[in-house]
């Protein structure tokens, strides 16, 4: 039994996983006060895992609690942290610095050549959107990297007098009035995002989408889209099985 461990820049993301079969994964939002306490307390409920496997593009602090925890709680569990490297379980990593990958970027892309068939084009929408094209041979093209949905809201929020922060549904038309202006149009950057990037591949890369805001931007895309809400938690499991065969 292993536990997988996704701290992403707005939230934590875990799950056990069992004979290479993920659980129900649990969302937390690390930035509440009593964040610590409430982990703490949820993870005495596991039993011992043989991995602790987790990818963090967090804060230092965050990431080094969480790792704490882990081996108070779990002492004999071996910790496996996972880094972008140039080439892993097939994938090959385009940056000129392969470190400076995000390791969910690296995780989503290894877990898509993993589980997917075919070129691809991974569509990240968390904080951040990231857009990596993928060969079916593995090779990685490069990415993109603009801010997510939240985000966009959150920098018209704090860089004007007169726009606040909203929740309002996202949909594609023309608004009129100042909310669905706003909602609408952050989601039509980030569809025109995706399909900026996707026209400049050949027909044949499949879009797929991870993230807390997947199934928003995916459904307001045009074309084939497939959702994978667990990409970079299958990542990181195939970091286990891996290490457990090494
Ligand atoms: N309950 C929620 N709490 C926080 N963010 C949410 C929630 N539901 C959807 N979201 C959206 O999901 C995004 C975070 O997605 P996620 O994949 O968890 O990001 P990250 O990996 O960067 O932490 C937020 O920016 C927000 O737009
Ligand atoms: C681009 C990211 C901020 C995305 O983070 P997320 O939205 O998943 O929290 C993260 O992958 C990161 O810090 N990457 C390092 C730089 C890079 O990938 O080029
Ligand atoms: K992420």
């Amino acid at each position: 039994m292993n536990l997988l461990i996704d701290l992403g820049n707005s939230r934590l993301k875990w799950a056990i996983e069992i004979d290479a079969q993920i659980g129900p994964v649990t969302q937390m939002d690390y930035r509440q006060a009593d964040f610590m306490h409430h982990i703490n307390l949820l993870w005495q409920l596991v039993e011992s895992p043989n991995t602790v496997a987790i990818a963090s593009v967090s804060e230092l602090g965050v990431f080094s609690g969480l790792l704490t925890l882990c081996q108070s709680l779990w002492p004999q569990a071996k910790t496996l942290v996972p880094k972008s490297t140039q080439c892993a379980y097939g994938v090959k990593n385009a940056y000129i610095q392969a470190e400076k990958l995000g390791v969910d970027r690296w995780l989503a892309m290894i877990a898509a050549h993993v589980h997917y068939p075919g070129d691809k084009c991974v569509v990240d929408c968390g904080t951040a959107i990231t857009i990596d094209a993928l060969q079916a041979s593995g090779k990685h093209l490069g990415g993109l990297i603009c801010p997510g949905l939240n985000l966009m809201k959150q920098a018209l929020a704090s860089n004007t007098a007169d726009l606040t922060f909203n929740a309002e549904p996202y949909q594609t038309n023309l608004a009129i009035a100042t909310k669905p202006a706003i909602a609408n149009g952050v989601l039509l950057a980030a569809t025109g995002l995706v399909e900026a990037a996707i026209r400049q591949l050949d027909d044949s890369y499949q879009l797929i989408f991870t993230g807390g805001d997947a199934m928003t931007v995916a459904e307001a895309v045009s074309g084939s889209v497939l959702l994978d809400q667990n990409l970079v938690l299958k990542g990181l499991s195939v970091f286990c099985q891996g290490a457990q065969t090494a």
